[in-house]
């Protein structure tokens, strides 16, 4: 059994991990970290039936008690790199589902992560479908050069643009160098600052954040006389368990950074 803490435990994702670790036979769910219910059942907060496992406010202290092989983290973007730092430090392996780090301090966070022997596994989407999402619009962009990406999500969400937006801009300008393939120009002059968007890699990103959505993208590459849209839409967060679920089996067996969940598949 994989000894199991999620941090953020009582938060929309945090509470779906708690759920699917207790469900799943080769995982132990032993602590979790809630800002606002300590004290409180992890069972109880995530909406099932009491576990019988209170929940700190403390991640060092939690860690210290519970003694977990793997640390699960769905937080916010201004604690995550803390986080990972006290958990990497103490030889607890990650799983990293929040968003906001950059490249720099996820390289960062590698190197500590192999100073002690650890994994480190972070990927900005835990579902299928957004991976292949991505997969497939960087197959697509070294043939159509002009794209734009719509991500949509909850009114809840705390950054814009989306660490999936993000990484599907990345992959997508990766895709286009290794093919040779230039960006197409950008003709259009902005009336009103802000309206095409922000750029990601010279790329379009548009974000739409209102209440009824869960995680939605689209991917618009435009041609002569043609499109090609690609959608992805996490309907309910319970799209996202098996990745993670994968990820904890999987991460104490790759020592240092492992970034994305095709890297896993
Ligand atoms: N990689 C992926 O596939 C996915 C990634 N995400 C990302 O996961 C993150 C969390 O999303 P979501 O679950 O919707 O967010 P929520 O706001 O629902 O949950 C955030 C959780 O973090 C806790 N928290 C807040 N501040 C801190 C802190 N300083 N230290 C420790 N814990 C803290 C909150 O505790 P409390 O409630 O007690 O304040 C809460 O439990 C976001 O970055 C989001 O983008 C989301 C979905 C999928
Ligand atoms: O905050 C969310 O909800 C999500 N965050 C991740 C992101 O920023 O890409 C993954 C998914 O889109 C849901």
């Amino acid at each position: 059994m994989i000894r199991v803490v999620v941090n953020g435990a009582d938060g929309r994702m945090g509470s779906e991990v708690v759920k699917a670790v207790t469900a799943d036979a080769e995982l132990a769910l032993v602590g979790g970290v809630s800002l606002t219910h300590v004290g409180e059942d992890i069972g109880v907060a995530a909406g099932m039936q009491a576990l019988g496992i209170s929940m700190g406010n403390n991640l060092a202290a939690v860690l210290d008690t519970c003694h977990p092989e793997v640390a699960v983290d769905f937080t916010t973007p201004d604690a995550i790199y803390e986080n990972a730092e006290i958990c990497l430090t103490k030889g607890v392996h990650m799983v990293v589902g929040t968003t906001g780090l950059t490249a720099v301090q996820r390289e960062r966070l590698g190197k500590l992560a192999a100073a002690n022997g650890v994994g480190l596994f972070i990927a900005p989407n835990f579902s299928i479908g957004a991976v292949l999402m991505m997969r497939f619009a960087a197959e697509a962009a070294p043939y159509l050069p002009n794209v734009e990406i719509i991500e949509l999500h909850h009114n809840n969400k705390l950054d814009a643009p989306s660490g999936t937006a993000i990484l599907t801009a990345e992959r997508v300008a990766a895709a286009r160098k290794q093919a040779g393939a230039a960006a197409a120009p950008a003709h259009t002059q902005e009336s009103l600052r802000g309206a095409r968007g922000a750029t990601v890699e010279d790329i379009p990103v548009h974000s739409v954040r209102l209440p009824g959505y869960v995680a939605h993208q689209q991917v618009l590459f435009g041609g002569q006389g043609e499109l090609l849209t690609l959608r992805h839409d996490s309907l309910d967060r319970k799209s996202f368990m098996p990745g993670v679920l994968l990820a904890i089996k999987k991460v104490s067996g790759h020592t240092g950074l492992t970034f994305g969940l095709e890297r896993y598949l």
